[in-house]
């Protein structure tokens, strides 16, 4: 397993190690002792799973304290663009986005601290997503920001004409206007 630090304080880029054989490959998605090793200390209580067609776009999401979530995210099939923005207010890198192709190709997960509010978009005609999450969902506690506030300006890579997205998703407010504690 690879680590790889971001230029965002604390997200992390995680390569597992493939192995290829005749029957296909194999792959260790999450190992508590080796994802300790690295620094990489979360106590994950609920996983996620999503299918997603193309076009989609889900997010920016987060939770408040103290439903708080750090993800583990990745792709089981297909391609995305998954996206995360600081909300930690003291960070430098507040108000900042990221964003990286996952795919079943590249095999890459993101491991998100605390703090970010988080989404994805879909490229390829299908995705399955799963993601580990080290708190409890919580309803009166979810949070959005708007997936497309052009203070973010993030390319999400789906024409506008395609995009998916929920009801709940386009009605988020800016950021500027978001309530954020963790
Ligand atoms: C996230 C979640 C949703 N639900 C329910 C609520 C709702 O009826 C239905 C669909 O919920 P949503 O539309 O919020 O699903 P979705 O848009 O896939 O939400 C997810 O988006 C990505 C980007 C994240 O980062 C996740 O943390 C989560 O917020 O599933 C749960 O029961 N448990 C959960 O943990």
């Amino acid at each position: 397993m690879e680590v790889i630090q971001t230029e965002i304080q604390d997200l992390l880029i995680i390569k597992p190690k493939k192995f290829n054989d005749a029957r296909g490959f194999f792959l260790e998605s999450y190992n508590k002792e080796r994802f300790l090793s690295k620094g990489m200390n979360y106590d994950f209580v609920q996983d996620n799973f999503s299918s997603s067609q193309y076009g989609v776009i889900r997010g920016l999401h987060y939770q408040l304290a103290p439903y708080s979530q750090a993800k583990m995210v990745q792709a089981i099939k297909g391609k995305i663009i998954d996206v995360v923005v600081d909300l930690r207010k003291e960070s430098p890198s507040f108000g900042k986005s990221f964003s990286i192709e996952l795919s079943e190709e590249n095999g890459l997960q993101l491991m998100i601290p605390r703090g970010f509010a988080h989404g994805f978009s879909v490229l390829s005609q299908e995705v399955l997503f799963s993601y580990k999450c080290d708190n409890l969902y919580n309803k009166d506690a979810e949070r959005g920001i708007r997936f497309n506030d052009p203070f973010l300006g993030i390319d999400w890579r789906v024409p506008e004409s395609d995009a998916i997205v929920s009801d709940k998703d386009q009605n988020h407010p800016l950021f500027k206007d978001a309530a954020y504690n963790f």
